[in-house]
């Protein structure tokens, strides 16, 4: 006997029969292009707007953006203004403009439904990245941790993740201390006392004040306004928090073409110490060999700031505190004469460093230049090539001034390097962003204390952080 076969009803007539049936009608949008407009928006309205997320899924995939548009009067009528916002927001992201996305996306983020408010949330912090406004989209993705849906926790955490690394939060990467040791350049330039404040000429002005007063310096602040201004036309950026973000990102981005990493490839390397005296230098030299011993390198100091005698106890009492060697003449002994001794020194012993102290009498620049171009050519005839590095101390105190010691500097020896001290000292912490901006030598450390550990690598996005974040 044949059994009589029955054929399997097609998913239309299973619909037609029954619409209510909102996964058939997801099913039917998978499966027939063609209809997906109208499955999709019966999928949306028969399960109460539950389907939200299959359907935005869908949509996105198909780029059915243009075809959902005649049903989104109907869905705003049935379910409301926040799903219809968010169906506007999808489309005009899918177009490219992500201003008028995000605005719709604010209305429908406050939605009943939760999820439609965490997809709402989390396009935003979406849009954000894609405009490298990484701290808003943090902010973002913040305001919803709790709402992540089981579909969504993975792709969420990773998101996250990729934004702490950026922001260097999290963690420890912004170590207290170094927030601390920038307060009251923080302070003086108070950025978060704009917050919420529409963008006009007036909020243009006291940026500019701001950032003078933080010793930012006339040609970067005007370089950095005239940006801002450009970018709040072009991106029609209307509150002063998106263009503190974008101030903000464009200081990292300015600061890390000035991050560099100690040169110390040769064995044994050569560093050079200058600077002025009072700016910190030798301090600075006993923080470092503290650091580099710390990290297992054998480190030796040659006090060749023969000129006073009370330069060679101090440093002695570094080398004391940093458990290093120190190599030392006479007060009055040619400074290339102790030189030459801590390199036969350390060549006989074989240690990795040698960090070299010279005088910082820049008033008498000549005599200076003399000495130092000849502590040099008693360590280039040593080691071919060297010194490894040539690291300028400057007080961030000092303000402009430290610029015209820098150049001054620069006309004696090249700087490979630039060591920036009592930036906890100072309100003056916008002199790391003019120094780089006008010197352009990558800055390698800063100081934030009189402590032996109070020198960090210089780090721009910590540094900026710190700066921004109360
Ligand atoms: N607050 C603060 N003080 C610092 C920092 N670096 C150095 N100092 C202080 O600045 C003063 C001068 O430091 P020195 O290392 O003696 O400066 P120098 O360049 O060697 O000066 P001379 O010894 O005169 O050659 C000292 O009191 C240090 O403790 C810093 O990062 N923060």
């Amino acid at each position: 006997m044949f059994k009589f076969f029955k054929r399997k009803p097609k998913i239309e007539d299973e619909l037609k029969e029954n619409p209510n049936q909102p996964e058939k009608w997801l099913k039917l949008a998978e499966e027939n292009e063609r209809r997906a407009p109208e499955a999709l928006k019966n999928a949306l309205l028969y399960s109460n707007g539950e389907l939200i997320e299959e359907v935005s899924k869908i949509l996105r995939n198909l780029a059915l953006y243009r075809e959902i548009e005649p049903y989104l009067t109907e869905i705003e009528e049935k379910l409301g203004k926040d799903y219809s916002s968010f169906l506007k927001g999808l489309i005009e992201e899918y177009r490219g403009n992500f201003q008028k996305a995000r605005n719709l996306y604010d209305v429908a983020k406050n939605s009943q439904n939760e999820k439609l408010s965490f997809l709402s949330n989390y396009h935003i912090a979406n849009l954000y990245i894609k405009e490298g406004l990484y701290d808003l989209a943090y902010k973002a993705l913040k305001e919803i941790e709790d709402k992540v849906p089981e579909s969504y926790s993975f792709e969420y955490m990773v998101k996250k993740r990729e934004l702490e690394e950026k922001l260097g939060i999290g963690g420890s990467k912004i170590i207290k201390s170094f927030k601390e040791g920038l307060k009251k350049t923080r302070d003086a330039l108070g950025l978060s006392q704009l917050s919420g404040r529409n963008v006009d000429e007036s909020l243009f002005e006291e940026l500019e004040e701001r950032l003078i007063l933080a010793d930012v310096g006339v040609k970067t602040t005007l370089e950095l306004i005239d940006y801002l201004k450009k970018e709040a036309k072009r991106r029609k950026i209307k509150k002063s928090d998106e263009l503190l973000e974008l101030l903000k990102e464009k200081i990292k981005e300015m600061l890390r073409t000035c991050k560099g990493e100690l040169n110390l490839n040769e064995k044994p390397s050569v560093i050079l110490v200058l600077g002025v005296n009072g700016v910190g230098k030798t301090t600075t030299i006993g923080k470092l060999a503290k650091q580099l011993k710390d990290k297992e390198y054998s480190v030796v100091l040659a006090a060749a700031d023969t000129f006073r005698a009370a330069a060679i106890e101090q440093l002695e009492v570094w080398a004391e505190r940093a458990g290093v060697r120190i190599v030392k003449g006479q007060e009055g002994t040619d400074p290339a004469a102790v030189v030459y001794d801590a390199i036969q020194s350390i060549k006989a012993k074989g240690e990795d460093v040698l960090i070299v102290d010279t005088a910082g009498r820049l008033h008498n620049k000549e005599r200076l230049m003399r000495e130092i171009h000849k502590i040099k050519k008693v360590i280039g005839r040593e080691f071919p090539g060297q010194p490894a590095e040539i690291l300028l101390v400057l007080d961030a105190n000092t303000g402009q001034n430290a610029i015209s010691q820098a150049k001054a500097f620069k006309e004696i020896t090249d700087v490979t390097g630039i060591a920036l001290t009592k930036l906890d000292g100072t309100a003056k912490g916008g002199i790391v962003i003019a120094i780089c901006n006008d010197l352009k030598v990558p800055i390698k450390f800063v100081g934030i204390g009189e402590k032996i550990e109070d020198l960090r690598k210089f780090d721009p996005e910590e540094f900026t952080e710190a700066l921004f974040s109360e």
